[in-house]
């Protein structure tokens, strides 16, 4: 493609790659400048120039004159996302594109479609928060749950090459409000629901909410036919979105009540539905939430029922999902990536029924997101526990001290925790608190298999630290 086809000029000069990352500028690329929440790609510029790149895009006016074309933009995220359709040819045009949203329940849905479509023999794959999966094979470890618009569409190019019919996307309301997904045209489109977080970025909910509201916009403005909305009306702002788009999309609600003769286990739970009997091997009624979206959707795209529980029920489990870790030890070890207070809330209620003894819980909060979350998550954990051990997360840049005292200040009167800084202590430490049946809930940090400590990553799990210190205590059974 040449300069002209992207930008108001008659250069006639071919473009190799777009990029916004001039470490990556190789001669003939256009290089995106952004101002980053660390550094500002505008002071890059020059360095990029010096690769070769052929066209410079920015926000800013430019500093000096540059020896190639410069254009100032108002809004970097849109150029991007424009340039982005233009040059990989509108990728989800050949595809059918199943874009969920929600505070909770993404993931979920991603591995419960992604399994439906295992079992239907179409080749999909999967972008989000775990990692990017191309028709089963792990593309490349999650930078982002959405991954910013060049970045994006280039692994949807690729998914195009390799044949997937499926593209399941994870669509943070972070993406659509920073227009990384701008362009794409979703033929499904879920809302799981809405809950307190990020409210660091949105301020408030009905921000947060407006945010995830376009990506049915998108919807509703696409060209393509077969516009699905499948939206959680037991959720209050589910409820607002289904009346709000009802009359210019296909609506497909979802609520509980079609779930009928439920039973939960420690080995998931069986519902009917429609008359048939299913099943999964997740845990607790919000995955039956997810069981049922991902039903839906898939028969959205004409997989027939029979099928899409077929693939629900296949599917084994999800990493740091209510994740069980079972060295044959005379309790129980679970892990989840409950990170807000309604989803440690989702925990305790999930293992209300098997509670034979105490909760011992291990938790701590992320640094530079969301302070609002800190206290709740720390009177829920008190309530809902017999012991916390108030632990670190990601911390990231921010004093831990800091973060333990806006997650105290929700404490206050409550005498059933300590601090233990380290995380890893703080789980061995639980797991030697725990007797004959009490339940010991690792929440937070999931299936990540790293800590940002000081800014610095190091790799730190959840589900290896508990395993080992289970094995060091003597047992061994392989789960
Ligand atoms: C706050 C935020 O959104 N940051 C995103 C941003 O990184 P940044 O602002 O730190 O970038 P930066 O390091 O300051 O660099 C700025 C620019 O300079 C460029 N640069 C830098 C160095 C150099 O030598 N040359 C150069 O050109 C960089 O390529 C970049 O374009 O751009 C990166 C690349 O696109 C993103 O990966 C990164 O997401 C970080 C990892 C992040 O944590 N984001 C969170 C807030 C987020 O987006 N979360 C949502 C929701 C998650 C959920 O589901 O709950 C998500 O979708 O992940
Ligand atoms: N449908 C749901 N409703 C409420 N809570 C849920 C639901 N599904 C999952 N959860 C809870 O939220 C946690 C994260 O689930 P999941 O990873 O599927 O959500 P997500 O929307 O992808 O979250 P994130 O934005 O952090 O990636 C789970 O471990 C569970 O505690
Ligand atoms: N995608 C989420 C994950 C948070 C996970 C939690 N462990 C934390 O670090 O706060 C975020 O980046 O806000
Ligand atoms: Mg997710």
């Amino acid at each position: 493609m040449k300069l002209k086809d992207f930008f108001n000029t008659d250069s006639e000069v071919e473009v190799g790659e777009i990029t916004q990352n001039s470490k990556l500028v190789v001669p003939g690329d256009i290089f995106f400048a952004i101002k980053g929440a660390k550094v500002d790609g505008n002071d890059f510029i020059d360095d990029a120039v010096s690769k070769g790149a052929v066209a410079v895009v920015s926000t800013e006016p430019a500093k000096k004159k540059y020896p190639v074309p410069y254009f100032q933009v108002d809004d970097i995220d849109l150029a991007m996302a424009k340039a982005a359709v233009k040059f990989y040819k509108n990728p989800s045009d050949d595809m059918f594109f199943i874009g969920i949203t929600g505070t909770k329940g993404k993931t979920s849905i991603s591995y419960l479609l992604e399994s439906i479509f295992n079992e239907a023999g179409i080749p999909c794959s999967v972008i989000g928060t775990i990692n990017y999966r191309i028709n089963g094979e792990v593309f490349a470890k999650a930078p982002n749950t959405t991954p910013a618009a060049l970045y994006l569409y280039y692994m949807i190019d690729k998914m195009r090459s390799a044949g997937t019919k499926v593209v399941i996307m994870e669509v943070s309301s972070h993406a659509l409000e920073l227009k990384r997904v701008f362009g794409l045209n979703f033929d499904v489109a879920l809302f799981t629901n809405l809950q307190r977080d990020h409210m660091d970025f949105h301020k408030n909910f009905e921000n947060y909410f407006a945010a995830k509201e376009k990506l049915f916009d998108s919807l509703i403005e696409n060209s393509k036919p077969a516009k699905t909305a499948i939206v959680n009306i037991d959720d209050q702002y589910g409820l607002r979105l289904a009346d709000k788009i009802k009359a210019k999309t296909t609506l497909i609600p979802v609520s509980l009540v079609e779930a009928e003769n439920v039973k939960e286990s420690l080995n998931g739970v069986t519902f009917s539905y429609k008359g048939e009997s299913a099943s999964i091997n997740l845990l607790g009624k919000h995955n039956l939430y997810n069981a049922v979206f991902a039903v839906k959707a898939a028969m959205a795209y004409g997989v027939d029922l029979q099928t899409a529980l077929k693939g629900i029920a296949k599917l084994q489990g999800i990493p740091g999902r209510m994740q069980r870790v079972n060295k044959g030890q005379p309790f129980y070890v679970f892990v989840d990536f409950a990170y807000t207070t309604e989803s440690l809330m989702k925990a305790y209620e999930t293992l209300e029924p098997y509670k034979n003894g105490n909760i011992i819980t291990v938790f701590g909060c992320g640094g530079d997101r969301d302070r609002t979350k800190r206290p709740l998550m720390g009177l829920a954990a008190c309530q809902n526990s017999s012991h916390v051990l108030l632990t670190n997360d990601n911390p990231r840049t921010e004093d831990q001290q800091q973060i333990f005292n806006d997650i105290l200040n929700g404490m206050k009167g409550y005498t059933n925790y300590e601090i233990v800084q380290d995380r890893a202590l703080a789980i061995k430490t639980g797991i030697s608190l725990c007797k004959e049946n009490d339940i010991l809930l690792i929440a937070g940090k999931g299936h990540e298999d790293y800590q940002i400590l000081a800014g610095k990553t190091i790799h730190f799990s959840d589900r290896e630290t508990a395993e080992t210190e289970l094995e060091k205590l003597g047992y061994v059974q392989k789960q």
